[in-house]
């Protein structure tokens, strides 16, 4: 089986955030992400990760301002010095957290705006990313979104994102590949996994079932079928578990919608 990690944002609902720390780890997760830490000092919860003897895997940049519908400004004109304020900010946690990857959202595209300026304005702040990030040992994630759940979103799709990667040839610059998105907008998994993974542009693997988002265990997914494929493939990466449990906030009830992992399913 690969190895996964507890997306904290989504799982153990039934705690508050600080305490899914220890909730992850008594369930046997190794590694956590999450989407946005700021609200939290980087030292509490570096505290909590070093209490929970885990690793931070992943967490996202700043989005903008998320209440109001943002999600992300790389692609956004006149944001520039925004975006490079949340890097700063981003690569500060990182630092604290000893946490390798960064997801960088792109954004919703603006109506009346040429989609080729947009893509200028996200190149261009990618590869200004990319380039801080490496400096500071740390890695820029890019990760197509499907627009059913984000609609307007900018990058939607493998191979585009794929494109941009080798286009800005940025040794820091990686697509994170969310198996979820994936599905609803193109499908055809197993090719992509087997195209993607070996090149070794893919810095994150996400999961969830489909159409739903809830444990990977029902729906219209052969999980277990893909984690022996992801196995077959080599992938050393985390695999990050990224849905709502099926039994919301009820005590115990992210643990008890895990039997998936212990190949109880
Ligand atoms: O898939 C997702 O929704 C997340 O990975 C994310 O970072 C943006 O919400
Ligand atoms: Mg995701």
């Amino acid at each position: 089986m690969p190895k996964f990690a507890a997306n904290l944002s989504m799982l153990y609902p039934e705690h508050e955030f600080l305490d899914r720390f220890a909730a992850a780890a008594r369930d046997g997760f190794k590694g956590v992400e999450f989407l946005f830490p700021y609200e939290h000092p980087a030292d509490e919860l570096a505290a909590r990760l070093g209490d929970a003897g885990l690793e931070q895997v992943l967490f996202n940049a700043p989005p903008g301002d998320w209440a109001a519908g943002e999600r992300g400004l790389a692609c956004l004109p006149g944001r520039g010095a925004e975006f490079r304020a949340g890097i700063a900010q981003a690569l500060a946690y990182a630092e604290a957290l000893a946490c390798p990857r960064i997801h960088v959202m792109a954004g919703l595209a603006p109506a009346g705006v040429e989609r080729a300026r947009l893509q200028a304005t996200y190149e261009a702040n990618l590869a200004w990313a990319a380039e801080q990030a490496a400096a500071a040992g740390r890695r820029i994630l890019i990760e197509p979104i499907n627009p059913r759940d984000m609609p307007g979103y900018f990058l939607n799709r493998q191979d585009e994102a794929h494109r941009i990667v080798n286009t800005l040839a940025e040794p820091a610059l990686q697509v994170q590949m969310d198996l979820y998105h994936c599905q609803i907008v193109e499908g055809d998994l197993a090719t992509k996994l087997r195209r993607y993974l070996p090149g070794g542009q893919v810095g994150h693997l996400q999961i969830a079932g489909v159409p739903d988002r809830h444990e990977p265990d029902q729906g219209e997914l052969n999980y277990p079928w893909l984690f022996e494929l992801i196995d077959q493939l080599g992938w050393q990466g985390w695999v990050g578990c990224e849905y709502r449990p099926r039994r919301g906030a009820v005590a115990g009830g992210t643990t008890a919608g895990l039997g998936w992992m212990r190949g109880q399913a």
